[in-house]
């Protein structure tokens, strides 16, 4: 292996920690985030009660990721928000309304897929 590849192998490492971190940081620093990760949770052990076909299960796995990661790209541009423009500024608080409202899209959409799915297991497990 030449040195070029084992350099790139230690930069590759090193983009894994910095990542991992920011799902640390995301986790400690933001309490929507572990909002998410409880309902996540939630969701995942409901699945496993009403049991879920692949084709639900993998519906569920993209929908949980699609929140988790809206929130967090959110969480970034509010911190990078909040620090271009400590003051008032309309231009800021367009961004962070945008920002905000794609995690609501996120969310929704979420919802909606959780409720066609989830149900009519539930109407059914209870009827
Ligand atoms: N610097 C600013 N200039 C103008 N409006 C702002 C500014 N900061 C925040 N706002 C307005 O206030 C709203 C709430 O901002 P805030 O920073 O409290 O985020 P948040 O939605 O409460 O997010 P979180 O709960 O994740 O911190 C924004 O969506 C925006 O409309």
């Amino acid at each position: 292996m030449s040195s070029d590849s084992n350099e790139n192998n230690v930069k590759k490492g090193i983009g894994f920690g910095f990542a991992f971190n920011g799902i640390l940081l995301a986790f400690r620093a933001e309490k929507n985030f572990r909002i998410h990760i409880l309902i996540a949770f939630v969701v995942i052990t409901l699945g496993l009660l009403v049991g879920l076909s692949i084709v639900e299960w993998l519906l569920v796995s993209l929908c949980i990721g699609f929140v988790l990661v809206t929130e967090m790209i959110n969480s970034a541009i509010e911190a990078l928000i909040d620090h271009l423009f400590p003051d008032y500024h309309e231009v800021a608080g367009r961004v962070k309304d945008l920002s905000a409202g794609a995690v609501l899209v996120a969310a929704i959409c979420t919802a909606v897929i959780g409720v066609i799915i989830f149900l009519p297991k539930i109407y059914h497990i209870i009827v």
